[in-house]
């Protein structure tokens, strides 16, 4: 099985912004209106940064979305590794200031993620499902989301049939210690898109296409949800 997987290249990372941005802030406003409101999750990390600063200047009802995250880094807000606090300073800004933010970090389990997760994963389950946009990031590694090669709770994040929406991940690769919705919550959504910069992420999401083992691939062997893929160089 694999993925409808639809590739959106750009001539460079500004314009890619723009599309996207707007191709987002059309599927929030849609669903506001068709239901409402809005939830979008988002990567953290430092691709997404220009885009969300776009988007938080699209004029949708605001008020009706609510954000996540896909992932998170146990660190609290005010450490610049924060996936949180880099939403907070590009995304909720301008028409986006007013959005609600739902985040994956949970001050009172401070040292240890593995307490937040039943208290995460409630404040995950009622924002409803499915999530209207889903936006996904790649590290030079393959991981998308948490979603670590070597990560201790890996297979349990990838498994398809897994009940739990949210898990801990440790890796080499991590720093420190994370907190991620599992696949199945990832691709619980109308829309998901895949946000990738450079050429060495394009020749290793060209190398998961052809079926290398990186945890991305997951994302793209599955049959839920087609994947848009936008990449510039
Ligand atoms: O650690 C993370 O990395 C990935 C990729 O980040 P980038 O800086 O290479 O764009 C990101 O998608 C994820 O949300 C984040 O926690």
């Amino acid at each position: 099985m694999n993925a409808k997987v639809n590739r959106h290249e750009f001539a460079d990372r500004l314009t890619l912004a723009d599309k996207l941005a707007r191709e987002v802030a059309a599927k929030l406003d849609a669903a506001i209106k068709a239901r409402g409101k809005a939830t979008i999750a988002v990567s953290g990390g430092g691709t997404p940064k220009v885009m969300f600063a776009v988007l938080a200047e699209q004029e949708i009802d605001w008020s009706r979305v609510t954000v996540t995250l896909v992932d998170e880094r146990w660190v609290d807000t005010d450490s610049d590794r924060s996936n949180a606090r880099m939403v907070s300073s590009t995304l909720l800004t301008h028409e986006a200031r007013v959005a609600s933010f739902l985040p994956l970090f949970d001050r009172a389990h401070k040292d240890d993620v593995d307490a937040a997760l039943a208290d995460v994963g409630k404040r995950v389950d009622a924002l409803g499902s499915p999530f209207d946009v889903v936006l996904l990031g790649m590290g030079p590694d393959g991981h998308t989301a948490s979603f670590f090669p070597g990560g201790d709770h890996l297979a349990e994040a990838l498994d398809l049939a897994g009940k739990q929406p949210v898990l801990s991940m440790r890796a080499e690769g991590a720093g420190e210690p994370r907190i991620t919705l599992s696949l199945p919550r990832v691709l619980d959504t109308r829309a998901l898109y895949l946000h990738i910069e450079g050429d060495d992420k394009k020749d290793l999401l060209g190398k998961a296409l052809a079926g290398a083992d990186f945890p991305i691939a997951a994302v793209l062997k599955q049959d839920r949800v087609p994947v848009d893929v936008y990449w510039a160089p």
